[in-house]
């Protein structure tokens, strides 16, 4: 028998930075795999075995873009990335360096009426939205 939906484990926890600027908000544009290739998300990536989500916040803003960062606070609570893999979102300030797309096909610094300018991976939608109603703070 299947085992329903809802015990499901997760077994991925994927984190987000949302670095905020002078008001604007940092998009990057994925490079890889090709299905995802072109789609625009959140800085971050996987939390390695044992490490806290903001720790590979921190870290995998480092490796993508060359910056340090701060984490800041959460936005929302796990945002689902299919079935077995959730997006944890912090906003995030720059605390030394300028981001270079180490990774990433391109950056963009988005106003808050350019959130919608690029088009976002499906998981991540929710979470602009948050952005768009509340403001970039
Ligand atoms: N980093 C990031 N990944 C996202 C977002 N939205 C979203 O669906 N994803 C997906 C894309 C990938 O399938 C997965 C994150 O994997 P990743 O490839 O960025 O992680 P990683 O840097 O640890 O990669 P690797 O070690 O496997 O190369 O989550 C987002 O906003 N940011």
């Amino acid at each position: 028998m299947k085992p329903r939906k809802e015990l499901v484990p997760i077994d991925l926890i994927v984190v987000g930075a949302a670095i905020i600027a002078d008001g604007r908000l940092l998009a990057a544009q994925r490079a890889e795999p090709a299905h995802m290739a072109g789609g625009w998300e959140l800085p971050g990536g996987k939390v390695d075995p044992g490490e806290s989500d903001t720790d590979a916040l921190v870290r995998e803003c480092h490796e993508e873009l060359a910056i340090k960062i701060r984490p800041g606070r959460r936005i929302g609570g796990d945002w689902r990335l299919g079935e077995r893999a959730v997006l944890r979102v912090w906003t995030a300030r720059i605390v030394e360096g300028e981001p270079r797309a180490l990774e990433h096909l391109a950056l963009r610094w988005l106003a808050p009426d350019e959130l919608y300018d690029v088009e976002w991976l499906p998981g991540d939608r929710p979470v602009i939205d948050v952005f768009a109603r509340e403001g970039l703070r």
